[in-house]
């Protein structure tokens, strides 16, 4: 077994606790086997012959043996623990370090609840055989070879006989082998799929009450708890069986034992205190066998949690460190992409031949359509993914050969997926900064707009996260996460869409920090949000995964392309500070597709209509199969739209934001909502009810008219 190699590779590391483990093994086994052999002399020498003397000597040899014996014993057990606590800490440690190395695609591969069972049940099951079943398996065997040179020592007719009939004790266990190894992988695989699930209920327990989705979790959990019962059970009889068959053997066996043995006795083969020795010597290598076959179980549960943890120290990295890597100087100069193509998986690329170079104190957006390839042009520019093709380089170091450390010191990620670590708000702020003062984290916290709130909780910056940040809203945990970047000072600082969950006052601040910044940094930020890339000194618009257009606002507009369009769509709303009311201009109604053609004063009475919708993350606001009356334009934020497909499940067909519009049929007729359309942000959006609108179109009826031409002539 490839597990018992390792053990031994990492045992023969220490040498002389190794020594004095196997000394120690040798001189218990030596003495179990003598013991029972002393019967012979007693018998034989002194009990039959009436030799005192004799028997006085065999007494004090028994007692001295059993002395060193106990001695042995506790050196063994210093030389175990010792031997056994280095290899399981070396091993999480292995373990720990090469998961740390891995990058985004692992983890996006093995689930949560995986590798939490690798670390606890696998890691586990490994320490037990490394500290019990492994010093148990070598006792074992050595008793049953010391035995059995003892047993045919004594008469090797009689051990000949008992090892023929011995047989009968491998073959039940070996039968049954290949079904206890597939119930103990199913039986692991049914509490991965349950700690997954798990997983996901603690993890999505908002997102799974507001889709109501308790029923079918249930059901799926229900299902998997059924799994571990079925794979429990048969797990627990082919362990029994494997047990208990070699005690039945054994039975057999001490029949054939005691007749031939007597034979042998009648014959003078043997002598009465050499089959007492035999008798008792061979019990006790009967048990070791059993022992051995008890062991098996453990061994096979063992062999598998190794080979699960073996697949996990196996993956490669995909971004792996240089050999020799280069640390980037502490000042940034520029930032560069050369023909970059990349995709996450070999169906398709993601990003195709992006070129673009970014120079120090820029400030640099990337804009587009959803699912354009913004995100995934930032992660590359911050090396969580390496270029399939073409290269990026920083200070004109390809970012494949400078150091990790000196690239993170240089540059910062802010994302919208927030992690905080459940420790309190100064040491998630202060993580990895230990230059960094309280002063300065003070500084950072008021730049990020969140010291006014840190310090009206009770404990104020010593207040404590939990769930990862979970009780904190989105807005909260973004501007948190803001300023741990910011006091980490970077020269580079690479913002995904960190406005997105913030109030329209919070992100103007937020902008206004990023205007502020832009004299010692140098800040990419991807965003929808067209307003506030107006004073970037670069704007790349990304279209399918390419560099579709790149230039100032204005340079953009003037080229009447995709930028323009999406500007036009993003224009002619209004939204109050507190984001809770929004308006639309008359002209931006007028673009509306199902709108075209209708009277600019119709369309004011028409923009009257409209009232303001706000909704949370995760909030679902229209759903498939209801009856829907409401039309909507998102004025902000982002929302997925799900169609369920039969056999698939919920499948994401696309995702609107700021200016697109949806459920406009509502306006004509009553028909039932064709997808379920989901806040990917928190959103604001303007609605109008069929009721209300049909109460403007029967004093107008030729909106009604023209609204439905054009519908028509879309569907
Ligand atoms: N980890 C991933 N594995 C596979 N595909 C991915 C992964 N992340 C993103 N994608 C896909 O890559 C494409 C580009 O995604 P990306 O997030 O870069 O787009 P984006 O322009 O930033 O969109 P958005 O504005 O919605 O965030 C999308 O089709 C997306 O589904």
């Amino acid at each position: 077994m490839p597990f018992i190699k390792t053990i031994l590779r990492h045992f023969a590391q220490y040498k002389l606790l190794s020594a004095i483990f196997i000394g120690s093994i040798f001189i218990e086994i030596a003495y179990s086997v003598a013991s029972p052999l002393s019967l012979k002399y007693l018998v034989d020498e002194a009990f039959m012959p009436k030799d005192l003397h004799a028997f006085i000597f065999i007494l004090s040899v028994l007692l001295s043996g059993g002395l060193l014996n106990i001695c042995a014993s506790a050196f063994g057990d210093y030389s175990l623990g010792k031997l056994s606590g280095e290899m399981i800490r070396k091993m999480r440690s292995e373990l720990f370090d090469h998961m740390q190395k891995q990058s985004l695609r692992f983890y996006q591969r093995f689930k949560v609840g995986d590798l939490v069972t690798r670390f606890a049940a696998d890691m586990g099951a490994m320490e037990k055989v490394v500290r019990i079943t492994y010093p148990f398996l070598m006792k074992e065997t050595l008793s049953v070879t010391l035995g059995l040179v003892m047993l045919f020592s004594i008469n090797w007719k009689l051990t000949l006989a008992m090892l023929a009939g011995s047989s009968l004790m491998f073959i039940g266990p070996k039968l049954l082998q290949g079904r206890a190894e597939a119930a103990n992988t199913g039986y692991k695989e049914a509490q991965e799929h349950f700690a997954n699930t798990i997983d996901e209920m603690v993890k999505g327990h908002k997102t799974i009450k507001g889709l109501h989705l308790q029923g079918s979790i249930r059901d799926r959990a229900r299902k998997q708890i059924n799994e571990l019962l079925t794979f429990g059970f048969k797990l627990h009889m082919a362990g029994a069986l494997i047990e208990r068959l070699p005690l039945t053997a054994l039975l057999i066996l001490n029949g054939i034992m005691i007749g031939f043995g007597g034979y042998l006795i009648f014959n003078d083969d043997i002598t009465v205190g050499g089959f007492m020795a035999f008798f008792t010597l061979f019990l006790s290598v009967g048990q070791s066998v059993t022992n051995l076959s008890v062991l098996i179980p453990n061994l096979i549960d063992s062999s598998i949690s190794f080979r699960r943890v073996k697949e996990i120290l196996e993956q490669q990295p995909d971004v792996p460190d240089a050999e020799n890597p280069v640390p980037l100087s502490s000042s940034f100069t520029s930032i560069q992409m050369d023909r970059v193509t990349f995709g996450y998986n070999d169906e398709a690329n993601q990003l195709k031949e992006v070129s673009m170079r970014i120079t120090e104190g820029m400030y640099v957006a990337f804009v587009g359509p959803s699912g354009s390839g913004k995100s995934t042009a930032l992660q590359l520019l911050s090396r969580f993914y390496d270029p399939n093709q073409g290269a990026i380089s920083i200070n004109d170091c390809d970012l494949r050969q400078a150091s990790e450390a000196s690239l993170r010191k240089l540059s910062t990620l802010v994302t919208q997926d927030t992690f905080l670590f459940n420790a309190s708000i100064r040491d998630n702020l202060l993580i990895n900064n230990e230059a960094a003062t309280e002063a300065e984290m003070i500084e950072a916290a008021k730049q990020a707009r969140i010291h006014d709130t840190i310090v009206n909780w009770s404990d104020g910056y010593d207040t404590q996260i939990h769930h990862e940040g979970g009780s904190l809203s989105g807005g909260e945990r973004q501007r948190l996460s803001i300023a741990r970047a910011l006091l980490r000072k970077p020269k580079l600082l690479l913002l995904d869409e960190v406005t997105s969950a913030l109030d329209p006052a919070t992100e103007a601040d937020i902008n206004e920090l990023i205007a502020q910044s832009r004299k010692d940094k140098t800040i990419i930020s991807v965003t929808h949000r067209l307003a506030s890339v107006v004073h970037a000194d670069v704007i790349y618009v990304f279209k399918d995964g390419r560099i579709i257009e790149s230039g100032t606002h204005q340079e953009l507009l003037d080229q009447k392309g995709e930028y323009a369009n999406l500007w036009e769509k993003q224009i002619g709303f209004h939204l109050s500070h507190d984001g809770l009311h929004a308006t639309v201009d008359v002209n931006r109604l007028a673009k509306l597709p199902f709108f075209q053609g209708i009277e600019t004063a119709l369309l004011s009475d028409i923009a009257t209509l409209f009232s303001t919708d706000t909704c949370k993350e995760g909030e679902v606001i229209v759903r498939e199969g209801e009856e829907g009356n409401k039309c909507y334009i998102i004025v902000r934020g982002k929302f997925e739209i799900v169609k369920n497909i039969p056999d698939k499940g919920e499948i994401r067909v696309a995702v609107l934001q700021d200016g697109d519009h949806f459920g406009e049929i509502a306006l004509l007729r009553n028909t039932l909502r064709n997808a379920t359309v989901k806040a990917l942000s928190p959103a604001v959006l303007l609605s109008v009810r069929r009721e209300a609108f049909h109460q403007l179109t029967a004093e107008y009826p030729q909106i009604l008219q023209t609204l439905q031409q054009t519908l028509l002539s879309r569907m």
